[in-house]
């Protein structure tokens, strides 16, 4: 069954000054109890959609439905049946934990205790800071305390807008964890990420830039379409050499990659010509090695062909 179905949706907002399509027909569906990621760059067009899914922005034309009803004839149902969870902290700075939970609670006429089991792992974890004011905690425990007030009234779907943005990386691991739990209780989330390493942790993901999707699927058949050689190339003076590997007549995309640029190759490339090449150019400490791509080597390459 499908809780999400997106179809041939179009947003395009006007200012005097210029007009931006932020959504150039985007369809996707997300089936029950998924845990489904959109993975954009910034501007990509992933607030717009959560946007229009959770009623508060409508759509040029396309259409949508979240729990098969329609966002914009049903939007009074959907907003009772869906937890958002906005990109920017959107609860009561002043409130302390325990005063945001309540009013929440008391908006959607519901108390903590009567889904308690829905929130307990994350309101463990807030429950030693419930005194203090929202705008006091860090920004990990914004984002936790900002999921239990999404939770509050047992929503079927839930839509989180960048959630672990500016927060710290045991923080993220632990936000993500809590998303799987909740995904054992039969929760449909989607969930949107400028973080592409993310993608791993969903069971299906969509790749969007500038408004369309350029891919939808699980991580691994995404990462299995990369048929290029890559490899993991570093040397003493690693800025020189991501301008000379660039410049190479074999390489056909190279970006830094942590401690090393990575290199995609043409198939049956020289690997002793381009060794050659790189000494020729002067560098020393030279380490070139074939590694496996990530899935963020397959989202670099599936955007730059979506540019060029
Ligand atoms: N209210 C608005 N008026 C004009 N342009 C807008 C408005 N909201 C968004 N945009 C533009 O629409 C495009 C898509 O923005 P959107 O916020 O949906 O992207 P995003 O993927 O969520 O990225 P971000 O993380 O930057 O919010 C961007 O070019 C953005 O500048």
């Amino acid at each position: 069954m499908k809780t999400i179905t997106v179809d041939n949706l179009v947003k395009t907002y006007k200012t005097s000054k210029q007009s931006v399509e932020a959504l150039k027909g985007v369809s996707l569906a997300v089936n029950s109890g998924e845990l489904f990621g959109l993975i954009g760059p910034d501007g990509a067009g992933k607030t717009t959609l959560i946007r229009i899914l959770v009623t508060l922005l409508v759509a040029d034309s396309g259409s949508a439905w979240v729990d098969e009803l329609e966002v914009v004839k049903d939007y009074k149902i959907i907003r009772q049946r869906v937890g958002y969870m906005p990109g920017t902290f959107s609860l009561y700075q002043d409130l302390t934990v325990q005063e945001n939970l309540d009013f929440f609670a008391t908006v959607f006429e519901t108390f903590i205790e009567e889904n308690y089991d829905l929130v307990k792992d994350i309101y463990i974890q807030i429950e030693p800071f419930k005194n203090r004011r929202a705008g006091k905690l860090s920004g990990g425990m914004k984002q936790k305390l900002a999921l239990c007030c999404a939770l509050i009234h047992k929503p079927t779907v839930l839509f989180l807008d960048e959630p672990t943005t500016g927060v710290d990386a045991v923080s993220r691991k632990e936000f993500w964890d809590m998303l799987a739990n909740l995904k054992q209780q039969g929760i449909t989330t989607l969930v949107s990420t400028p973080y592409m390493d993310e993608a791993s942790m969903c069971d299906r993901v969509a790749l969007i830039q500038e408004g369309t999707i350029l891919a939808i699927d699980t991580p691994q058949t995404i990462n299995q379409q990369f048929n290029n050689p890559l490899l993991a190339v570093a040397s003493t003076h690693m800025f020189p050499l991501l301008n000379d590997l660039k410049t190479y007549d074999q390489a056909t995309a190279t970006y830094p990659f942590g401690e090393y640029h990575h290199v995609v190759m043409q198939p049956g490339y020289d690997p002793i010509r381009l060794e050659k090449y790189l000494q020729d150019k002067k560098h020393s400490g030279l380490e070139i090695k074939v590694v496996s791509p990530t899935i963020e080597d397959s989202f670099i390459q599936l955007m730059s062909k979506n540019r060029s």
